[in-house]
């Protein structure tokens, strides 16, 4: 199957911003969208970038092999649209998952795959959409806000069947500070190696497990 990984690296990771600085957080996102791909490929699909500008050399720091890129500089969620159209005769079935999952493994995907439904969800913790796969034209997404509710009711209103996935690695989307920990917990891909490199480490003085920077301080 194709997955569609949605990604922009223009302020990636906004609310990162109180541990990690601009040209981190663009690093750093560029980690995780390696890890996704990588897992993609893993899983026996074939990922496909969808970005609102190509790729440049800047963030060439992770290779990411010839992945197929489609630009587009639409808004999330009328860009993936667009790619959904494809869905109809001659290609039965499309995922879009996106690159801020650095905990997703080959068989989390699997689990998704083999869910039924004309649309199999994975939500994310907080209320959003992290992976889905639609197999009927008739689906549209309308992501941010609480997205997963919102593509439920779209799908019901459509008269369309819908599998949802309970999933810790695809739920969890790296958003918050407090989401780096479940990197640093359970990741082993590029984005955990990065945190490290970072001086990033897990704070464990406080009630729920946070992080911390080795060097106390943020870079500008
Ligand atoms: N192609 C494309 N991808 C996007 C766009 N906005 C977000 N994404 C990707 O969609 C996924 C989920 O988006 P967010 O969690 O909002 O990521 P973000 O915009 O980097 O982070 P915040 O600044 O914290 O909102 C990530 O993989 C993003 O890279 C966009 O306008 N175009
Ligand atoms: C794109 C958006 O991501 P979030 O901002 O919820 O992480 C969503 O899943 O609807």
């Amino acid at each position: 199957m194709r997955i569609v990984v949605p990604y922009t690296g223009r302020d990636p990771k906004s609310r990162l911003a109180p541990v990690l600085s601009g040209p981190e957080r663009r690093a750093f996102a560029r980690a995780m969208l390696g890890d996704v791909v990588e897992t993609v490929s893993a899983a026996g699909h074939t990922p496909e970038l969808l970005v609102p500008e190509p790729i440049g050399a800047v963030e060439a720091d992770v290779d990411l092999g010839d992945v197929p890129t489609t630009v587009d500089d639409r808004a999330l969620t009328p860009a993936v649209d667009a790619v959904l159209d494809r869905v109809g005769e001659g290609v039965p079935e499309l995922g879009v998952v996106m690159a801020d999952l650095p905990l997703a493994t080959p068989t989390a995907l699997d689990r998704l795959s083999a869910a039924g439904g004309d649309v199999a969800v994975a939500p994310g913790r907080g209320g959003g959409t992290n992976a889905v796969i639609v197999r009927d034209p008739a689906f549209s997404v309308d992501y941010h806000g609480a997205s997963y509710r919102d593509h439920r009711e779209a799908a019901a209103a459509a008269g369309l069947s819908v599998s949802v996935v309970d999933s810790m690695r695809l739920a969890t989307d790296v958003d918050e500070p407090e989401d780096l920990a479940e990197v640093l917990l359970h990741g082993d891909g590029r984005a955990r190696e990065w945190l490290v490199d970072a001086g990033i480490e897990l704070d464990t003085s406080g009630g729920r497990v946070g992080v911390r920077r080795e060097s106390g301080e943020r870079p500008e």
